[in-house]
């Protein structure tokens, strides 16, 4: 059974709808959900260090503001398209929906490498960015943060950029700053740490051990090194890491801290001395291990090798990991997928608790962010999985059900239908 499509907006879709049909929610409801209701195109033209001028194409989608102001990462890569931003923005709505955030779901994104731009190239594709969308963004209207290859640093700048624009300081515009620059304490830990809690909660519901379960985590970026790291403190074995360039392997445990100053220093996972062998990167999938973190990129999880998967429970950090010809291989196989919409919901969790402080201009203590952080994760965990098994569908189904639920009410109490 080959992949119907590989279009990640068509499987958003083909999701939504799946969850739609088994709601028996109205046909207005899907609808309203199959398409973004706008997507702004933008041509960005940037000064380079050797004075041309290069430019750029950047996306920014907004699915759908029934809940509240569109909320969602940018991303900066070469691979990112209009349909995969409109892909990621209407995962965000779902995400935000399953949290029960007061959001619906955005996303941006520039097609760009930004290992090959200097420091000052990349400052100003970020403001030209953010002038580019500042018409229809806003801390009432829609809030970026930072996703693949963005960061703090890029958020300040864009911040700033919309500042100069309305003439006065807005640092709710914009998620996932600096913590000296308005940024909450506990964000940039908190997509990894929700990603790590999920299979912690599912050890229980399992009645497995923490302290006996092997690891495998696939990308170690931000998600990817923060949730390999909260495995290892909550007694786990990581014994298998990849990113772009190679998977390491040490059965006995990987030492996630010492891979993690590695990586700081040499940008990539490959030579780690603490590693006893190295393979090739997509390798990290079929390890013979409990656990498995997708934490990199979009259909990694295919018909062609979910049937090698060993994992018990993968735990979703990435946005759309996994195929739906893979998700029914997997569920066939008694494998419990935590869905990306739950599994890294942490990072948008902690972004609305930040935007939260900018608006009222009091900040909270690391410990606070993560005690609310556990408890929202928590309560949505035991729900879904409730609803999982009294429908008999696999967790994806189920997360998708509840959320739909919500947004549907919010857009029925406005009238949309
Ligand atoms: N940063 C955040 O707060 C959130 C991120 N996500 C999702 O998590 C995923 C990762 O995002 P970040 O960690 O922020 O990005 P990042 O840019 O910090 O890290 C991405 C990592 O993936 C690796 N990678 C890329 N292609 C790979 C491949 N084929 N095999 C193995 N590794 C590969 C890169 O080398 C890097 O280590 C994305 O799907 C993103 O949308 C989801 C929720 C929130
Ligand atoms: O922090 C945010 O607002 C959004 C994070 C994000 O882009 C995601 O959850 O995919």
């Amino acid at each position: 059974m080959a992949e119907k499509t590989l279009n990640p907006f068509e499987i958003a879709q083909q999701q939504i709808k799946t969850a739609c049909d088994k709601l028996g929610a109205e046909p207005e409801v899907y609808e309203l959900l199959k398409e973004p209701m706008r997507v702004l195109e933008v041509s960005l033209p940037v000064r380079m260090d050797d004075g041309s001028i290069k430019v750029f194409k950047g996306f920014r989608s907004q699915h759908n503001d029934a809940p509240g102001p569109t909320k969602g990462g940018i991303r900066f890569h070469p691979a990112v398209s209009r349909d995969e931003v409109k892909a990621l923005s209407t995962w965000m709505t779902f995400k935000c929906g399953v949290i029960g955030l007061p959001y619906g779901g955005g996303k941006g994104g520039i097609i760009v490498d930004p290992n090959e731009l200097s420091e000052g190239e990349l400052e100003r594709l970020s403001r030209a960015y953010a002038r580019a969308i500042a018409p229809i963004i806003g801390d009432r209207k829609d809030i970026p943060a930072p996703d693949v290859n963005t960061n703090g640093q890029i958020m300040a700048w864009m911040v700033d950029e919309y500042s100069k624009l309305q003439g006065y300081n807005v640092p709710g515009v914009f998620t996932g700053k600096p913590v000296s620059f308005g940024g909450s304490l506990a964000r940039t830990e908190a997509t990894g740490y929700g990603v790590a809690i999920m299979v912690r909660e599912a050890a229980k519901k399992l009645g497995l051990n923490l302290a006996d379960l092997k690891v495998a985590v696939q990308g170690f970026g931000n998600v990817g090194s923060y949730a390999a790291m909260y495995m290892e403190e909550m007694g786990a074995k990581v014994i298998g890491v990849s990113d772009s360039s190679a998977c390491v392997i040490n059965e006995n445990g990987l030492n996630v801290k010492e891979l993690i100053e590695y990586v700081k220093q040499n940008r990539h996972v490959k030579g780690f001395p603490g590693a006893e062998k190295e393979v090739n990167r997509d390798e990290v999938l079929t390890l013979d291990v409990d656990v498995l973190l997708p934490c990199a990129l979009e259909n990694q999880i295919t018909s062609k090798n979910a049937n090698d998967i060993k994992a018990k429970i993968i735990s979703e950090g990435a946005n759309g990991p996994t195929t739906p010809e893979a998700d029914e291989i997997l569920y066939n196989k008694g494998v419990l997928v935590i869905p990306d919409i739950l599994a890294n919901s942490g990072g948008v969790t902690v972004s609305y608790f930040e935007w939260v402080q900018n608006l009222m201009n009091y900040y909270w203590s690391f410990e606070e962010v993560q005690e609310k952080q556990e408890r929202l994760m928590v309560k949505a965990f035991n729900e879904i999985y409730e609803l999982m098994e009294e429908n008999k569908v696999d967790m994806r189904t189920a997360a998708y059900m509840m959320s739909i639920k919500r947004i549907a009410e919010a857009m029925k109490l406005r009238g949309w239908y």
